[in-house]
């Protein structure tokens, strides 16, 4: 079956898309529609060739930009279409052929991810439409995490938030880190062992994974927990909504909102969430962007050093997302605040290791454990699913 797969990620005004065929080619005929639902939104991409293209599409809704898209295929059909769902509840512990009757499963979890699973659906039913003789497949972000125990999924709640309502942690993010520890034990002579991973892009999370399964994961019920990240606040005090509520009359919405989209490194420096811009900026002395670097590293280490308590042997640290990939003053300030670990960066490596470039980034020949790069390919990760996913269920 060597036709490409069509990778949809569907956010609220955007859709990301990578048509990818079994042998994982790059480059890949590939973008993003964003802004839709806006006089501004606008298609862009690359072609087979690797060239860049931008396509207006003024007041384009999903089902328009998901037929801008299709003529963008450059005439290749794809056999089935696979779906980044973020929130797959305990049900999904693997990709799923979409029927009724996982949509409604989707449908019935979408109120524990609420900036992701309504969008998601949104992408299914407009492809559905648009694709209708195509197979789709659901693979959803939690899956990877449903080999953790009880010890790391369940909140210290009376019982029956947990039996009665599903309320647990859960983990995002997975395919990336199910992902990036695989690449990892091939590349490492340690192999599978026992690996940290750490997502940082827009969203970021933290993956203690023991010999190919996750076993704690930073995120929890929904993808606000665990670290600092672009706009969300990551941990805070639970009491603080009570507070915000009763001491300065905040409704339920405008907590959740200031938390997920007004906090992190946006909330901390009161200038933007690009990590570009706040390396920039503190570099050039600006007291809230380094403050935001300041906090936003901090947190990673502390989560790795707290996650390391579920890992018999610790093996390396896998640094993964646009910030992983990309900043050697993010990676090198995560490894300096983990004295006690044994790290040994190499800094010629790390400054060498941005823009998509793989590999080891700790001192050759070190004993204690390695350091990693590994950019992520959860696309090619949907895909592969994606066709697994087929070869069970067609
Ligand atoms: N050269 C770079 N240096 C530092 N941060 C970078 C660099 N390139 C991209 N980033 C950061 O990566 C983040 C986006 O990560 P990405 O994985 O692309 O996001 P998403 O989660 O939306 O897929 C942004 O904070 C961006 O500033
Ligand atoms: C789950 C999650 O945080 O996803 P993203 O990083 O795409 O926002
Ligand atoms: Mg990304």
């Amino acid at each position: 079956m060597n036709a490409p797969v069509l990778v949809i990620n569907c956010g609220s005004s955007s859709i990301k898309y990578a048509l990818i065929d079994s042998t994982l080619e790059t480059p890949r005929l590939a973008g993003l529609a964003e802004r839709l639902g806006t006089p501004q939104a606008r298609l862009k991409g690359k072609n087979s060739a690797g060239e860049s293209f931008i396509q207006a599409l003024p007041g384009a809704d999903h089902a328009k930009a998901l037929n801008a898209i299709l003529d963008r295929l450059e005439g290749r059909l794809p056999v089935a279409v696979g779906h980044r769902i973020v929130h797959g509840g305990e049900r999904f512990t693997q990709a799923a052929l979409i029927t009724g009757d996982v949509l409604e499963a989707i449908q019935a979890t979408a109120a524990l991810a609420p900036l992701h699973n309504p969008a998601n659906l949104a992408g299914i039913e407009a492809t559905q439409t648009v694709f209708a003789e195509l197979p789709q497949v659901a693979v959803f972000d939690t899956a990877f995490h449903q080999t953790l125990p009880p010890k790391a999924y369940r909140y210290a709640l009376p019982e029956a938030f947990y039996t009665e309502h599903g309320i647990r942690r859960y983990g995002f993010h997975g395919t990336s880190h199910a992902f990036v520890s695989r690449r990892a034990a091939e590349l490492s002579e340690r192999g599978e062992g026992g690996w940290l991973t750490a997502h940082l892009g827009n969203g970021c999370s933290t993956a203690a994974v023991w010999q190919g399964k996750s076993v704690d994961t930073s995120m929890g019920l929904t993808p606000l927990e665990g670290l600092v990240m672009g706009t969300r606040s990551g941990d805070v005090d639970p009491g603080l909504h009570a507070h915000l509520h009763r001491q300065l009359g905040w409704s339920l919405d405008e907590i959740d909102d200031v938390l997920n989209k007004r906090s992190g490194l946006l909330g901390l420096s009161g200038l933007t969430n690009d990590m570009r811009e706040i390396e920039e900026k503190a570099l050039e002395g600006h007291a809230g962007a380094s403050l935001a670097l300041e906090v936003f590293c901090y947190r990673i280490a502390k989560s790795l050093a707290a996650l390391s308590c579920a890992l018999p042997v610790l093996d390396g640290v896998i640094f993964t997302g646009g910030i992983g990939e990309n900043s050697p003053i993010v990676r090198a300030r995560v490894l300096e605040l983990l004295p006690h670990f044994g790290f040994a960066l190499d800094d010629a490596a790390n400054e060498a290791t941005i823009r998509g470039g793989e590999g080891a980034i700790g001192k050759a020949g070190h004993t204690g454990p390695e350091a990693w790069v590994i950019p992520t390919d959860e696309e090619g990760r949907i895909a592969l699913e994606t066709r697994q996913c087929l070869e069970t269920f067609l």
